[in-house]
């Protein structure tokens, strides 16, 4: 019997994961450059998180099209979604741009996700939701609303599409816990029948 073809974890989708990681400090030197309110600078920094933004869905298309889905993409493709998204929210609080409550929900829902992603991983891989995705893409307009200079109008734009965000976030994150607790539970009983 032949074996299933094995995918490298080095192709061009993980790839363009990982440079989404590299991305990261360059978008938070163009946002605190220039005292942090330039409007050249905030264009600039917009510029590099709609390019980091853009490997996002790239990665996911290439890797379904191509047949290049690997555990690690599973794993990796939303930990970079996390270091881009939570740089810019931490970036945005220090700039006094976006309330300190925000990020810091955003953020435990983040990072508590990623652990019962590690906390499942014998059991297998929780990949993102559908919730999950758009949670991250209502996330990415949001800031991206922030970090451009907008006018007053603007700003209602952008409060109410992170609002929007820190609901999905919330509400996406109670059901990985749901997913987490019956992907245990099941690789419990397995487990206790073998
Ligand atoms: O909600 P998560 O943790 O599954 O993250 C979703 C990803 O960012 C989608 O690319």
């Amino acid at each position: 019997m032949t074996e299933p073809a094995r995918v490298p974890v080095l192709n061009i989708a993980n790839v363009l994961t990982m440079s989404r990681l590299v991305l990261v400090p360059v978008f938070l030197l163009a946002l605190f450059a220039g005292s942090g309110h330039d409007t050249q600078w905030r264009l600039a920094a917009f510029a590099v998180f709609v390019v980091a933004s853009v490997t996002d869905h790239v990665d996911g298309n290439l890797a379904r099209k191509y047949g290049l889905i690997t555990d690690f993409g599973k794993i990796a493709d939303p930990i970079a979604d996390k270091a881009l998204t939570g740089a810019a929210l931490v970036g945005l609080s220090i700039l006094g741009d976006l309330a300190w409550w925000v990020t810091v929900v955003i953020a435990v829902r983040e990072i508590g996700v990623t652990l019962l992603r590690f906390w499942v991983i014998r059991h297998g891989v929780i990949p993102a939701s559908r919730g999950g995705k758009a949670k991250t893409l209502v996330q990415i307009f949001a800031i991206g609303f922030y970090v451009l200079p907008l006018p007053g109008w603007g700003q209602l734009v952008a409060q109410a599409t992170m609002g929007l965000a820190v609901l999905l976030t919330v509400v996406t994150g109670v059901d990985y816990v749901v997913r987490a607790v019956r992907l245990r539970a099941r690789g419990k009983r397995a487990v206790a029948g073998a």
